[in-house]
């Protein structure tokens, strides 16, 4: 199989085609592949395919790396816009993913940005359990009440403050949120400290994978949960360890866009 390895900001990727109906590599393989001491290593697989109207340059399918299949990937999003650009000799891309349509935009600074639609705060849209929608919901975890916004950006998210990402326990509480009973999906897990109302600091603990450097649909969540709290204004930078995204969302009802770099790594075969 050929593929080629990229990243967004350290979130990293394997990007390779599928013709339609070709048989996708077990659940099993993917982990294999996703070994980073004996596979190639990646947070996510990434299937491109053709897209099923005419009016779309790419299907693409996302597989993290415990080989288990999911809705929305905001960095993959943006590594595909780039490399599916380069192919097709333009700066805009329209995607559609299980997540929904995604517009990409190469910009002339070299960064890629995404439309990620409009976030989506229905728990039932996660799915979350709970018996309306509120801004915020008490979670218990252990011995402690968690205090949590949820949103779906396509795929789940579940978002706390924190006072110091470098002190938020990522490790336990990462795990615990993302597979509480409450979350039938399970959930991907931010920790966002506010600096100011345009600057957070973000790691997120993501669904099947595990810390990562850097996640697209949970620097848009954060956004989202930040503003509904009324704590973040229209345009925020948000640092990730693996570096900054910009996310803007004019409120509700509105798309929200996401904005980084897209590195293209190598290219490469590998036997399945
Ligand atoms: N890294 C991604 C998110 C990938 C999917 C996520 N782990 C999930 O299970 O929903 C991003 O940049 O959004």
């Amino acid at each position: 199989m050929s593929f080629t390895k990229m990243h967004g900001l350290g979130n990293d990727f394997i990007v390779f085609d599928a013709p339609a109906g070709a048989e996708l590599p077990s659940a099993e393989a993917f982990r294999r592949l996703a070994d980073r001491r004996t596979g190639i290593g990646f947070d996510q697989a990434l299937v491109l395919m053709p897209p099923s109207r005419a009016d779309f340059d790419v299907f693409y399918r996302i597989f993290n790396a415990d080989g288990s299949e999911v809705e929305q990937c905001g960095n993959g999003a943006r590594c595909i816009a780039s490399l599916v650009a380069r192919r097709i000799g333009k700066a805009r891309v329209r995607m559609d993913s299980p997540g929904g349509e995604v517009n990409g935009l190469l910009g002339d600074d070299g960064l890629v940005s995404v439309d990620m639609g409009v976030p989506n705060f229905a728990p039932e849209s996660l799915p979350f359990d709970a018996n309306r929608e509120a801004d915020v919901y008490p979670l218990r975890v252990d011995e402690k009440e968690l205090q949590i916004g949820t949103v779906s950006m396509g795929n789940p998210h579940a978002v706390m403050q924190v006072p110091s990402v470098r002190e938020a326990a990522v490790d336990t509480l990462g795990p615990a949120v993302e597979n509480h009973p409450r979350f039938a999906k399970r959930t991907n897990v931010g920790f966002m400290e506010v600096v100011s109302p345009t600057h957070i600091r973000l790691r997120v603990f993501e669904r099947g994978v595990g810390e990562t450097q850097a996640c697209g649909t949970g620097a848009c969540a954060a956004v989202a949960v930040g503003r509904r709290w009324g704590l973040l204004q229209e345009q925020v930078q948000v640092d990730a360890p693996g570096g900054r995204m910009v996310v803007r969302w004019p409120g509700p009802d509105q798309a929200l866009w996401l904005t980084g770099p897209a590195v293209t790594v190598f290219e490469g075969t590998v036997e399945l």
